[in-house]
């Protein structure tokens, strides 16, 4: 089992990654809690609900099932789990626990965050994307008009990532959560990326997915412990996020993976990059990778006015000027501002390159 401690403003966390480590949870815990409530949604919960329940056959524990999808990102299921925490009578020295991938991850936390003003919770991600979601503290549900908006930063009391519960997942899921490890390397290290682009996700090995994880994972917590609010370096992990969240607004929740609207967005940084500082990054061999592991790319009717406006909604978005993390090279990241009529260009120039691309085929 592996242990990384990471340091936030309230308190430091560990994250244990390890096989297995689900049935050791109690040991993990250090805390005693007066009662527990797991959050998981339908799938997850019927594949591993049980074995988190027999950790704990002394304490009082409850469960809050939610319908599987982004879709239950959002304030309806925000207000259940209120009302369940509520009847079930947790109180401050209760904990939560976050079984699933980024949306029970997101959701719960931000239930936990503001239960009776914040209990404690832990992350015990499912995915692959969740080695993302699960660290860094940042909770939300989504507003109709835009991803993530209804937030907080709250980071967990523990992250326990069971790698062999990954077993389980779909070849979409699994394509989902390597779109943020590519996003990762991009930003921080060329030698993890060039090996990224190596890996076929259809025969990905588990020792070669631990590896993975546990890159991504340190480059995750690295960059969260110097700039927990995203002041600054945090921006950088937004790399591909600002067309990424957009798409997933337009076409609606749980239309498109966030994996696969991060990884098209990530394609539009290198796209936008390429043009602003007249330079050569991986967009091909990106794009090659991508459509060999069968990423859709196919985004070819886009609306930009309806685009640019969901963009706008991105919090990174200043004067009602979006900001976008660019590459001036792998590993050097830098937020650039781009007014709408350039954005337009580019939009309409990337969706060009895609339709080309698909002619070609
Ligand atoms: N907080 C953050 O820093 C952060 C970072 C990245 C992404 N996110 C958020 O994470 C969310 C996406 O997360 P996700 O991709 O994990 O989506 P998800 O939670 O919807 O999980 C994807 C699918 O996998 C299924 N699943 C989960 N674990 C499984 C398992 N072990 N075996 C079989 N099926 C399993 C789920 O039921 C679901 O159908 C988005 O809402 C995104 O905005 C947050
Ligand atoms: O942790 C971060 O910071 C990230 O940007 C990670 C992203 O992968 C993640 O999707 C995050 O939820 C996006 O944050 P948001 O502030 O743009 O909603
Ligand atoms: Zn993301």
């Amino acid at each position: 089992m592996e242990r990384i401690l990471v340091k936030a403003s309230k308190h430091s966390y560990p994250i244990f990654i390890g096989e297995n480590i689900r049935f050791r949870l109690n040991k993990l815990i250090e805390k005693k809690y007066s009662s527990i409530l797991i959050v998981s949604d339908e799938k997850v919960a019927e594949l591993y609900v049980n074995d988190i329940v027999t950790n704990f056959p002394d304490e009082k524990v409850f469960q809050s099932i939610i319908p599987v999808g982004e879709q239950s990102k959002r304030l309806e299921y925000y207000y259940q789990l209120q009302t369940d925490a509520i009847q079930f009578g947790l109180d401050r020295e209760s904990l939560i626990i976050a079984l699933g991938g980024g949306v029970v991850g997101d959701l719960a936390g931000f239930a936990a965050a503001t239960y009776m003003r914040g209990i404690d919770y832990i992350q015990m991600p499912t995915t692959i994307l969740a080695h993302d979601s699960s660290v860094g503290g940042k909770v939300a549900i989504n507003h109709e008009l835009g991803k993530n908006l209804i937030g907080s930063f709250y980071p967990p009391a523990a992250v326990v990532y069971d790698t062999q519960s990954l077993e389980t997942l779909s070849e979409k899921d699994i394509r989902s959560g390597y779109a943020e490890l590519v996003k990762e390397a991009l930003i921080a290290d060329e030698v993890f990326f060039n090996k990224l682009l190596n890996v076929n996700l259809i025969n990905v090995k588990n020792n070669q997915l631990e590896e993975h994880l546990s890159a991504g994972i340190k480059i995750k917590s690295s960059v969260v412990e110097i700039d927990e609010q995203e002041s600054g370096v945090r921006k950088n992990l937004n790399l591909g996020h600002t067309l990424g969240h957009a798409l997933e607004a337009e076409l609606g929740y749980g239309e498109i993976t966030h994996g696969e609207a991060v990884a098209i967005g990530l394609l539009f940084s290198l796209h936008v990059s390429e043009s602003t500082f007249s330079s050569k990054l991986p967009y091909d061999s990106t794009f090659q990778w991508l459509k060999k592991n069968n990423y859709p790319l196919n985004i070819l009717q886009l609306n930009e006015d309806s685009i640019i406006k969901k963009m706008k909604t991105d919090k990174k978005t200043l004067n009602n000027t979006i900001q976008m993390v660019l590459l001036k090279e792998i590993g050097k990241p830098i937020v650039q501002e781009i007014n709408d009529y350039d954005m337009k260009i580019y939009l309409k120039s990337f969706t060009k390159k895609l339709e080309i691309a698909s002619l070609v085929e």
